[in-house]
């Protein structure tokens, strides 16, 4: 409260009934304080001015009207100042639960990230907060386009997260975590030669003409009047050459060998399998000649009944998806497809179907001859001590794929290496055959017997 605020009369004794209403704070200037008010009085103005002025001075002090005023000026003003506390107060209560609740948006939001999505493709943009998305989880949806959303990375075509639930986009797939780059392994003309395979000659011939001459010789089939075929499935045990033999194709026509993995198409990125596949053949077709190596396509082309779980459904439209790339390129183009797979008797007949994938070729178990070639593919760059008989384990009666012998030539070199020795023994090839063996029968992945 300023001293304006307050004041007293501006000339002592004169009738509060002489000022105008509302000069009173204009001419207390000259106050300093603000006098109270005496003790109240029931005499009023009218009863003094009966009873004369000497009745007047004998009357208890009476505040004047103008004082009265000034006083009631300053407790509005009080008022004020105390209406404006308890406006910022309530405002500051107020401000309190805001922060609450953007917490719980937060929370809300955190909650919608967390539970399972899908991921989509944009096709279109209709407003701020609209779009319509592509999903592998089933048709076209109009969505809503969560406001944390970041809409300049949205643009049509772009990877998107959606909420299954509430159908809406709740996130943005970057480019560095484009799902091609974690499922597809590309190689320009891998390192594996036909040399580095022990056996297989009759799976390589057949190899040679379903792929690599279609690739390197177009002409000679034209020349007599036949399709090539579009690839070729290979079958067999874990470990009997097949990836080998593919990239030993690639290598051959120098083509470029896109390896990718039939599980990590459905498992990697939920309801992006058959976007992933469209993606490998665009590839393929854009760094061609190329060699498409599918690897445990049983993941993906196993036959089903029905498809009553998300799971299936999403195998399913991958599957289709598939069937639909693998119609739609001309067998006579510079893409080859291999697939692979240890269980053929599961595939859906629908992909080995004539104009699909319809050469069949066997990996079986390597034979005495081919395990004795195998070993010396293996050994050739090792120095074996002379006492070394790689016989012994070619004529075993145990079942050894390529695998496990390229497995135990390895561990036999680790064993004379952590003892430090030059040469590699034959009790270092025992243990290691034991190794192998063992975790072979407990079931331990073939990349993981070391
Ligand atoms: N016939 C073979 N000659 C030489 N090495 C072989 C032969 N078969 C397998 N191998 C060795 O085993 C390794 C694994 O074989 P590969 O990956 O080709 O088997 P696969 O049949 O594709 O197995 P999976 O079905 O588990 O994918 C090869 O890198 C190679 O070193």
């Amino acid at each position: 409260m300023g001293q304006g605020a307050s004041g007293g009369l501006g000339k002592q004794g004169g009738l509060p009934g002489d000022r105008k209403p509302g000069d009173g704070a204009a001419g207390d200037k000259k106050e300093k304080k603000f006098e109270p008010p005496a003790a109240p009085s029931r005499v009023g103005r009218k009863q003094r001015k009966q009873r004369g002025p000497e009745a007047a001075a004998r009357l208890p002090a009476v505040a004047p009207l103008s004082k009265c005023r000034l006083r009631l000026l300053k407790l509005e003003r009080v008022k004020d100042y105390l209406l404006m506390e308890e406006e910022y107060v309530a405002s500051q209560e107020r401000l309190k639960p805001s922060e609450d609740k953007t917490e719980e948006d937060r929370s809300k939001v955190d909650d919608l990230r967390g539970t399972p999505m899908s991921v989509g493709s944009l096709e279109e943009i209709i407003d701020e907060a609209h779009g319509i998305v592509s999903s592998s989880t089933g048709p076209e949806y109009y969505v809503s386009i969560l406001s944390f959303v970041d809409k300049d990375q949205l643009e049509p075509g772009c990877s998107i997260l959606m909420h299954n639930k509430v159908l809406s986009v709740v996130g943005i797939l970057q480019d560095e975590v484009d799902p091609m780059v974690s499922v597809m392994k590309v190689e320009k003309a891998p390192l594996e030669s036909y040399a580095d395979i022990g056996g297989l000659d009759a799976q390589i011939q057949e190899i040679k003409e379903a792929v690599e001459l279609p690739l390197t010789h177009p002409e000679l089939y034209e020349d007599i009047g036949i399709r090539p075929p579009k690839g070729v499935i290979l079958y067999g045990e874990p470990g009997t050459g097949k990836t080998l033999l593919a990239k030993a194709v690639a290598n051959s026509t120098s083509a470029t060998f896109l390896r990718v993995v039939g599980s990590e198409l459905i498992q990697k990125y939920l309801g992006e399998g058959p976007k992933l596949v469209r993606e490998l053949f665009r590839v393929a077709d854009d760094l061609s000649p190329s060699i498409v190596f599918i690897d445990e396509i049983d993941a993906v082309g196993t036959k089903r009944y029905d498809a009553n779980s998300g799971g299936e459904r999403e195998i399913q439209r991958t599957m289709l998806e598939l069937l639909n790339q693998l119609d739609g390129f001309d067998s006579r183009g510079d893409v080859k497809v291999i697939l692979a797979t240890n269980r053929i008797e599961s595939l859906d007949p629908a992909l080995l179907r004539p104009g699909r994938i319809d050469r069949k070729i066997e990996f079986p178990l390597p034979d005495i001859k081919t395990r004795r070639r195998i070993f010396m593919i293996h050994t050739a760059k090792m120095t074996l001590a002379e006492d070394v008989n790689l016989e012994e384990f070619v004529m075993t009666k145990d079942e050894f794929s390529g695998a496990d012998i390229k497995a135990i030539c390895t561990e036999a070199g680790l064993l004379a290496l952590r003892e430090r020795r030059m040469k590699v023994t034959h009790a270092d090839f025992k243990k290691a055959k034991e190794k192998v063996m063992f975790k072979k029968k407990e079931g331990v992945p073939e990349g993981l017997y070391m």
